[in-house]
This record gives C-alpha cells, structure tokens and sequence, in this order.
C-alpha cells in the first residue's frame, strides 16, 4: 500500500534527491573551510582579517545545509499529510460502502483507533524514512567519495564498516514491523474494551460485574504495554548497535590518521583533519538512516494492518446510475429474491411479493424469523443474493443510490440521536436548510416541541451523543419529527417491540396516520393496530413467507396467523 504512493511522489522525491545533493556539497565545504581556518590561524599564524571571508562563506554553507534539511522535512511532512488524508478515505469509503450490517459488526474503539492512531502511525514512513533513505544515500555516497580521494585507507575502512549499520538495521528491524503490528492490535483491542465498558457501565453494575470488566481493561491495558515495550526493545537495541559500530569505525579511522601522521608521516594534517571531521558525518546519517529504518518498519506494520480491514470480504449493495420516473412512490417487487448472512445458517428463503404505491405493509412473524432481513432487502440496506429486486421495474442494481435514499424514510426500533443540537438532529431530515416555523410544525406533530420548548436553549440545547440523556421516547419523537420533515415516499419502519408510553404511542400512531396517504409504509409489525389496519401482510416463519393477505383472510386461512392474533389478544377472538 505504501509503495503505490510513492508513485505519485515521484516528482517530490526527486526533489528531495536534488536538495541531498546540496546538502552533501555543504557538508564537505562546510569540513573544508572548518580545517582551512584552523589551519591558518593556528599553523599559519594567519591574521584574523585574512580569515574571514572563509568564515562568511562557512555561515552561508550551514545556511544552505540547514535550509536543504527543513525543506527535506517539509517535504516528508506533506507527503505523509497527503498519504494520510488519502488512507483515511479509503478506510471512511471501506466503512461507508459495506452493507448495514457489516457497518455494524465490530467495536466502535477498535475502528476509532484504526481510524486515528493507526493511521496515525504510518506518518513516519513518508515524513522520516523515505526523506532519510533519499538524504543518506546522497550525502554518504558523496562524503564517502571525498574521502575515499583524500586519503584511500580511511575510505577502505569505511568499505569494510559501514555495510554493518544497514545490515544490522535490517536483521533489527525486521522483527519490526510485526512487533508494531501487535501493539497497534492491542491498542485497538483496548481502546475497544474500553468504549464498551463505557457505554455498558449501567449494565455491568447491575450484573455486579465491574470487577470482571476491570480485570479484562487492566488485561488489555497490560498487554497494550508489553507490545510497547517490545517496540521500544527492538528500537534501543537497534540504536545500542548502530552507535557502537559507528564508534568502533571512527575510532579505527582516528587510529590509522594518527598512525600515518606520526609514525609514516605521509598524511599532512590539513588531510588527516578533514577526513576527521568528514568520517562523523557520515556515520551519523547512517544513524539517521537506521532509526528512520525502524520507524519506516513500524509505518509498514501499522498498513499492513490497515490492509488487513480493507481486504476483509463485505457484501455491498452494488447501485447504479438510473433515476426512478415517478414523482410518486415507486412500486417494489421482490422475485424469488433470497439472502444470507455470511455467518450464521439463517437463509431468507427465495421470496416474491409486490407492493404497491401507498399500501400499508405488515411483515409479522415470530422472533428470529427474518423480518427485519426481509425489511432491509426491501429497504436496499442487504443486496438480494440471488433472484430479482425491482424497484418501479428498474433492477436495483441499476437505480441511483441518491434518488433511492432520498425517497425512502427509515425509523429503527433504537433511533440514533446524534451529539449536536436538537435543531441539527431534526434537521436531518432535510437536505436544505428549514425555516424554525417548519421545524416547530414537525416536532409539534412529533409530540415533541413542548418538550424542546422547555430546554435551556430549545432547539439549540446540545444532546449527548448516541442520545445520551434522553428518554427512549424522546428518541423516537426526535425521530419521527425528522421523517416527517423527510416526507418520505417509503417508510420503512422496524415497530419497537418494547412498549412505548402510552402518549408516544400515541404520537406515533397520529404522526404514521398523516403519513398514510402519502407515504408507502412497510412495517416490521407487532401492534395488533398496525397488523389490522394493513392492506396486506406477510407473515414469516423461519425464512420462509408462509402466508400473504389481509387480515381477514389470514384470519380465515391460515391456523399460525389465528394462534398469532390469539396470543396477542390474550385468546379473544379477532
Ligand atoms: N448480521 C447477522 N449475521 C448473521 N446472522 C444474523 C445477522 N443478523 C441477524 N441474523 C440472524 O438472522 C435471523 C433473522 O434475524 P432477524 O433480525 O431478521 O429476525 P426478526 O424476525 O426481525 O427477529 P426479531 O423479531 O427478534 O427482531 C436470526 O436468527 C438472527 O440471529
């Protein structure tokens, strides 16, 4: 994944090989000035004057090779802000694109923290070890050469010396990659158990198992922290070798300068001395290099893990480009539609049915039988697996996912309310900006507005997210106000099987009665009201749809439809 990008910062990193370029001429007259000086004013005994243009020059050479290395960096930094916006697209497309229910699967944590700190952590592949690879090759290759032309034996040792740091950089770091893999798991398990445990913390009190929890947190935090120091290990083992070859190379090269100077005097000082300034420098950006190497591995390891999510098998709704030629609600047909879950044995069996513009739709059976799969192949949220889905008699596949999604209304049975104002959660609904005299008209028919009224700031009161503070009535009003406001041509909507208050049921029945002529209304139903007062129901049992008709004719017909309606009439008849 990395390497793709480094395609489209060709042109980047050709600039970044100019730019080592002068920093490796700097380098070297920067060397050869510091010995020039010294030489003259403490050999030569050369007048202060005489010396300072070579000092002028000095400071426009460490200008340069510090303007060359913040553009070097600059470079690397904006290449990783482009790397990462681009990744995070991917991974927002990966999420956005999967089916409801693959959006659902997972913990919240672990995708928050793929999302942020594992993206967060390949940074350093593009703005410390690309830009150190191109600097170093640059500037060791040039220092390297001069020396090598100043005095051979020095470049010889280099020969022999210097090919240790990059071999131990890579026998270090190759454990690397793998170990920063882990510790972004754990860190992504821990930050999992940790928002569940946050967002359980009711729960797990009421079972009396804050003890558990907190064990299971201090387990994942424990582990977050051995990968850690894993990471950590191999990172200081790596700079322990690299400094002490770097030592042992310089101090070599000191020792053979010193042996030409004083016991063969066949190297002059202005030479020995510039080869040793020159030597340090080459060995500290192969330092350089090897800890930009461990943070490249560590980069790599945190996309492979990033891959490993993208390439995870999701069933998405393919949509196409047609737009639906009705201003009405477009009739559906299912023919011999049939899904399955990826997990699971449950098979929604090859199912047809037709409904109509403006019927009312009841889908009713036992738990677990398929109704709300059935009601999110309907509603486009499940890709049919085989068989036909036609919407207005264009196959599904082949409708504007837009056109659909902004004709169809959806209510759950848990409404997601949204951190943010109560105005912004209603207006969701709608795709423009409402006038507050429309938002007033929706929440009064959504039972709500005396509710919104008697908030601190009314409709600009900030909610908690996921709703958090609000009554699970209040919830739904929200809800309802907003696909009231949606006006949609199908509602689908999944009946809370808890029971609501009496007054919100209430709200409700109103609200969906305004709706009736108007709206397509596809129910998952376990009202008797609803199941009465549909034009046609489907009753499902274990996948299969195992009666269609009104209620009187279920009635009449079919015996698990009558021991329905009597179990919840507490055994009247109909
Ligand atoms: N994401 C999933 N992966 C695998 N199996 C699933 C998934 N979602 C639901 N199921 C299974 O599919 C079957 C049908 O589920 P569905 O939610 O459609 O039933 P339902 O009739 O709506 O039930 P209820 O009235 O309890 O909501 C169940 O056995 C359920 O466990």
């Amino acid at each position: 994944m990395l390497k793709e990008f480094t395609k489209d910062f060709r042109s980047r990193m050709i600039w970044m090989g100019v730019a080592s370029l002068f920093m490796a001429l700097a380098i070297v007259g920067q060397s050869y000035l510091v010995v020039t000086i010294i030489q003259q004013l403490f050999l030569d005994n050369a007048a202060f004057s005489s010396i300072l243009p070579a000092v002028f020059i000095l400071i426009g050479m460490l200008l340069v090779r510090t303007v060359f290395q913040y553009m070097i960096k600059g470079s690397g930094i904006k290449m990783a802000q482009t790397a990462k916006v681009s990744i995070r697209e991917k991974l927002l497309r990966h999420f956005t694109s999967q089916p409801m229910i693959d959006a659902d699967k997972g913990q919240s944590g672990r995708k928050t923290s793929l999302f942020m700190d594992t993206i967060d952590e390949i940074d350093g592949y593009f703005s410390q070890y690309l830009p150190q690879v191109i600097q170093s090759v640059g500037i060791v290759l040039i220092v390297w050469l001069v020396i090598f032309i100043q005095n051979w034996t020095s470049g010889l040792i280099i020969l022999v010396s210097a090919p240790f740091i990059p071999v131990f950089m890579m026998i270090i770091g190759i454990k690397t990659k793998d170990k920063s893999k882990e510790q972004l798991s754990e860190l992504a398990a821990f930050s999992g158990t940790f928002l569940d445990t946050l967002q359980g913390l009711p729960t797990v009190k009421l079972f009396g198992r804050s003890q558990e929890q907190r064990n299971k947190i201090d387990q994942d935090s424990t582990s977050f922290r051995d990968a850690t120091m894993g990471v950590l290990k191999v990172a200081f083992t790596n700079s322990l070798a690299l400094e002490f070859i770097a030592m042992l190379s310089i101090g070599l090269i000191a020792l053979e300068i010193a042996i030409r100077m004083i016991i063969f005097q066949n190297l002059s000082f202005f030479t020995g001395f510039f080869v040793l300034l020159l030597a340090p420098e080459l060995f500290s950006q192969l330092k350089q290099l090897g800890s930009a190497f461990h943070s490249g591995r560590a980069s790599m390891g945190a996309a492979s893990r990033v891959e490993d999510v993208l390439d995870e098998e999701t069933t998405p709704v393919s949509w196409g480009t047609a737009s639906l030629k009705t201003d009405k609600a477009p009739e559906l047909r299912l023919e011999q539609a049939s899904f399955h879950y990826e997990e699971g044995n449950f098979q929604l069996a090859p199912a047809s049915m037709r409904i109509l513009p403006y019927e009312q739709v009841a889908i009713i059976g036992k738990t677990g039988a398929g109704k709300s799969t059935l009601l999110h192949v309907l509603a486009g949220f499940l890709p049919a697996k085989e068989g036909n889905f036609l919407i207005d008699g264009i196959a599904q596949e082949k409708v504007e996912k837009a056109d659909w999604f902004g004709r169809i209304g959806y209510l759950s049975q848990q409404p997601y309310v949204f951190s943010g104002t109560v105005r912004d959660n209603i207006l969701l609904g709608s795709q423009e900006e409402q006038h507050d005299k429309v938002i007033q008209e929706v929440a009064e028919h959504a039972g709500i507005w005396k509710w919104i009224t008697a908030l601190p700031d009314g409709l600009d009161t900030i909610i908690g997210e996921g709703g958090r503070g609000l009554s699970g009535g209040e919830k739904q009003r929200i809800a309802i106000a907003r696909t009231l406001l949606k006006k949609p041509q199908i509602l689908f909507f999944d009946e809370p099987t808890t029971g609501l208050d009496i007054q919100t049921e209430h709200i409700l029945q109103k609200s969906l009665d305004t709706l009736r002529n108007q709206t397509t209304m596809i129910t998952v139903a376990h009202r008797l009201h609803t199941i009465r007062n549909a034009d046609k129901i489907f009753l499902l049992d274990q996948g299969e749809i195992a009666g269609e008709g009104t209620h009187e004719q279920l009635y009449k017909n079919n015996e698990m439809y009558r021991k329905m309606i009597h179990t919840q009439q507490g055994g009247r008849e109909a």
